[in-house]
């Protein structure tokens, strides 16, 4: 059988090799991770006794070619818990490959990390959402994979996981609860709702119809970007 050269342009050894830099140079140990989407780059103010890199001083690293993401991977403290922030991600529709744009969740499982906490400004589907509410993702639909666009194709490396990974369960239903208690007590339940993420891979907004059949599939927000 033929098996045509493929090859991920970021292997097990590339991310280590990102993985250990990183380590070398920082005394951070961090579990949890967040990426900061569009606009929530400030995010990373959150966190005491910072320690920032810019994308490109780091091994490997893509940079950002969007507006509104700042291109920095911060280090520090929040609650006294080590964690890492992402100041601005990748996107399909910048160029890169999906092996690109999924690189640095590699990267951070190779740091230790364990949990990752995605953020993104995508667009309302449900009719209930008002521009500016919060939907916690607790499942989603990944439109791309279906044609074939999925960043586990290809030779799959057992270092980083099993070939076949369940989906059934991707979105920790603890985490999503606790999120969910949090916006009760703090009295912002009227604008934090729990919903399912459709990704497609822009550049283009949706059109009318486009946005109605997404709706239609199940899907309350749209966006081109939760790979990372
Ligand atoms: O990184 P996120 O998902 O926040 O970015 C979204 C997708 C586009 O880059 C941009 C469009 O407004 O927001
Ligand atoms: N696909 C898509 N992505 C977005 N990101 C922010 N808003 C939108 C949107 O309306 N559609």
């Amino acid at each position: 059988m033929h098996i045509s050269d493929n090859s991920c342009c970021c292997s097990f050894d590339e991310c280590k090799r990102t993985s250990d830099w990183l380590l070398s140079q920082t005394r951070y140990r961090p579990k949890i991770a967040v990426v900061c989407g569009s606009g929530l780059g400030l995010l990373a103010e959150y966190l005491t006794s910072k320690q920032a890199f810019r994308y490109e001083d780091i091994p490997n690293f893509p940079v950002c070619t969007v507006s509104g993401h700042e291109g920095r991977l911060v280090f520090g403290k929040l609650n006294d818990k080590s964690c890492v922030f992402m100041q601005g991600r990748f996107h399909l529709y910048e160029g890169y490959s999906l092996c690109k744009v999924t690189f640095p969740v590699r990267v951070f499982k190779l740091m230790g990390v364990e949990t990752i906490i995605v953020t993104n400004a995508s667009g309302g589907l449900c009719q209930d959402f008002k521009v500016g509410d919060i939907m916690i993702i607790k499942d989603h639909i990944n439109l791309p994979g279906f044609a074939g666009q999925h960043p586990l194709c290809g030779p799959n490396d057992e270092r980083f996981g099993v070939r076949f990974p369940t989906m059934s369960d991707a979105y920790s239903e603890d985490l999503r609860k606790l999120a969910l208690d949090i916006s009760s007590e703090l009295g912002y339940s009227s604008f934090v709702h729990e919903g399912v993420y459709c990704m497609v891979c822009g550049p283009n907004f949706e059109t009318v119809a486009e946005a109605r059949l997404l709706h239609k599939l199940g899907s309350d927000t749209v966006d081109y970007t939760d790979w990372t």
